[in-house]
């Protein structure tokens, strides 16, 4: 199964557009953690198992693994996903971008040192430097467009030839990137307008939306202006109000709460849109 099959599958399955954020900060792990040396793959484990059946897809962020020395686990943790839950997606939120015989590396270390369905790249270099993923047609390729941060605006918004730089993103993966279908775009919860701009230029293209929870974007406002006629079209990421529900031996069933209710919050919006 290509990865827009597994995850068109997982929207269905699961009734679920919620892609579970996996950002371990060891320093917000319960206590029972301390002086585990595989504390950040346990409690990963942990979170997957929890919430695997509310879940379209997960999304390990790699330099929470790398800055702690975790590469490995995160490696195991893939596989892990892989095999225990085998019909929810991994998206490694790596946001590569380099020219060819660099983005060649870096794509084989997404999708066969890690073994995710999908990676978050930087259109910024142009399409060459994502060339080696976009060739990767079963494997998804989610394109940073309307970032969720507050200085997205300070490129993305630029003008140029009569509209923002993010629009121009935005019709290019649509009109020439996306050959193999397996484009994705990052637009922000953050950004409700530009989130309705965009879906207006790419047609049914998903949206991987991070910004709802810790960023404080609004459920209603994403799945109004981003969901395609169909309802679904939408990922919305969310990691740290989900991993840190709470910080005591509850942690896994307070993050199973916490995915459910995003899922009904937007199940109960994206009826009859
Ligand atoms: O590509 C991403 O995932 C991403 C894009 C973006 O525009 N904003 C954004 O917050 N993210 C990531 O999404 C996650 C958001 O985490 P929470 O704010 O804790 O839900 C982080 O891992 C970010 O690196």
């Amino acid at each position: 199964m290509t990865f827009m099959q597994s995850l068109q599958a997982a929207w269905r399955r699961n009734d679920s557009l919620v892609c579970v954020g996996l950002d371990p900060e060891p320093a917000k792990f319960p206590a029972r953690f301390a002086g585990d040396a595989d504390a950040v793959f346990a409690f990963c484990r942990a979170i997957v198992d929890a919430t695997a059946d509310f879940a379209c897809a997960f999304k390990p962020q790699i330099a929470h693994f790398a800055a702690l020395g975790a590469e490995d686990a995160l490696q195991r943790l893939v596989a892990y996903i892989h095999a225990t839950h085998p019909g929810v997606p991994v998206i490694l939120d790596a946001k590569r971008g380099d020219i060819g015989s660099t983005a060649q590396n870096y794509a084989i270390e997404a999708f066969d040192r890690y073994g995710a369905d999908a990676v978050t790249v930087n259109p910024y270099l142009g399409r060459d430097s994502l060339q080696p993923f976009l060739d990767r047609a079963d494997k998804g390729v989610v394109i940073l467009c309307r970032t969720s941060n507050a200085g997205a605006g300070d490129l993305q918004d630029l003008v140029v030839n009569g509209r923002p730089l993010y629009q121009h993103v935005a019709a290019k993966v649509a009109r020439e990137w996306n050959a193999h279908g397996n484009c994705l775009l990052v637009v922000g919860a953050t950004w409700p307008q530009q989130l309705r701009e965009v879906r207006a230029i790419v047609g049914d293209v998903p949206f991987l939306v991070p910004g709802v929870g810790a960023q404080g974007g609004d459920v209603e406002a994403v799945v109004t202006n981003g969901c395609t006629t169909d309802g679904t079209g939408l990922l919305v990421s969310s990691s740290r109000a989900i991993l840190y529900a709470s910080r005591g031996d509850d942690f896994a069933d307070a993050a199973r709460a916490a995915t459910l209710a995003l899922r009904d919050d937007i199940n109960r919006h994206r009826r009859g849109v």
